[in-house]
């Protein structure tokens, strides 16, 4: 198929847009780069810097290229910057993914794989989490990707669109050969952070919350291989084009790791030592994130393969260990 990838120059989309290479698609990637690596992109895939807000110029390329599908990974996604700042997340996350839809209703593009996020949950009530528990964001960011679901279901309904929404946990982890992997500016991920300071470039790795009801104190997340992660593009793409219907997926790995275990993994693979320090909690950290993943697997047969904590961690350190300032100044 001939896919549009919005947002394939940041670190998610990058790694789908190889995987749905691997499987002979063909990709486009539009992307502002306003977060985003052109280094992230190969060399032979057509990159189109442009904006997601731009109706006309997007319908146009939807069209001429004959796309057939967009994954849209474009979006903001800091949680505390949408708290000190909504007005761009609406307008970013909400507002450029309403004109998004816009052309693509426009040009008949039939379907959408959509980047939605464990946050549309807030504060679960139990774990691991089900797509049917409720949905109570607890800031403007999980907010805004539950607006655009919102969204996605009406055009569906009203215009006969067919998406899936995707809710990742917390993606982590880099490609296996080391090439392309995670470059946030600022970056707030707690893998990438740890990796840092195991470089020398941060003093201390600071745990956020050493009080929380779990079992040595701190949060406990989900993470999931960026890899796994974009397996599940392809595979819900495959399901969609067979004719699946409209389906929102969690992503995890059904498995928790606190922060402690993280920082501990992390000084085994990097064989280093770092100073770890306690700190007071983050403003709207929930204690414990754990995904059922139960219903993609039900449904598309997907499953992680690479996201044991190990693999996770090796991978990254690759990553960074070779690009200790990202994509640098390919930008
Ligand atoms: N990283 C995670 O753990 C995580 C978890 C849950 C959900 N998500 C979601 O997954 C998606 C990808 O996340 P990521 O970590 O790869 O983020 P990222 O910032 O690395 O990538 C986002 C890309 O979108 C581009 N972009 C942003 N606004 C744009 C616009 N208006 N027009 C065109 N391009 C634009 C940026 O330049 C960037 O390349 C996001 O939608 C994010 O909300 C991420
Ligand atoms: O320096 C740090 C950074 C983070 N943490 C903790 O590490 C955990 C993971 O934090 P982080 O890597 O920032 O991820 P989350 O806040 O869990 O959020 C990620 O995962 C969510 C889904 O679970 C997505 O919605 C978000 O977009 C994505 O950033 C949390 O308990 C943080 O409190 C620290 O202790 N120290």
């Amino acid at each position: 198929m001939k896919i549009l990838v919005t947002g394939g120059a940041g670190y998610i989309g990058s790694h789908t847009v190889r995987a749905l290479r691997e499987k002979g698609h063909t990709v486009i990637v539009l992307d502002n780069l306003s977060r985003g690596h052109r280094g992230a992109v190969p060399g032979d895939v057509r990159l189109i810097t442009e904006d997601i807000h731009h109706v006309d110029a997007v319908r146009q390329l939807l069209i001429e290229e004959h796309i057939e599908a967009v994954m849209h990974f474009a979006a903001h996604s800091q949680v505390g910057e949408s708290m000190e700042n909504p007005t761009i997340y609406y307008d970013n996350n909400v507002v450029g993914t309403y004109y998004l839809l816009e052309a693509i209703r426009q040009a008949h593009v039939p379907y959408v794989v959509f980047s939605s996020t464990a946050a549309v949950y807030g504060e679960p009530e139990q774990t691991p989490i089900t797509e049917d528990m409720p949905y109570a964001p607890t800031n403007v960011y999980g907010q805004t990707k539950l607006m655009i679901e919102h969204m996605l279901a009406q055009f569906s309904r009203a215009y006969g669109l067919r998406y899936v929404a995707l809710r990742y946990f917390n993606a982590a982890g880099a490609a296996a050969d080391g090439t392309i992997g995670e470059d946030h500016t600022p970056e707030t991920h707690l893998i990438p952070l740890i990796l840092q300071t195991a470089l020398g470039q941060r003093k201390s790795i600071k745990i956020f919350g050493t009080d929380y009801p779990t079992p040595d104190g701190t949060c406990i997340r989900d993470y999931i291989h960026v890899t796994d992660l974009a397996a599940a593009h392809v595979r819900v793409l495959e399901y969609l084009a067979g004719g699946g219907e409209s389906q929102y997926f969690n992503l995890g790995t059904q498995q928790g790791m606190s922060v402690r275990q993280m920082i501990d993994a992390a000084k085994k693979v990097t064989g280093r030592e770092f100073a770890v320090e306690e700190a007071p909690r983050r403003a709207g950290d929930p204690a414990i994130l754990i995904a059922s993943s139960a219903k993609i697997q039900a449904v598309t047969g997907w499953k992680p393969t690479h996201s044991s904590v190990e693999t996770i961690m090796a991978d990254a350190w690759r990553w960074h260990h070779t690009h200790e300032h990202g994509y640098g100044d390919t930008k």
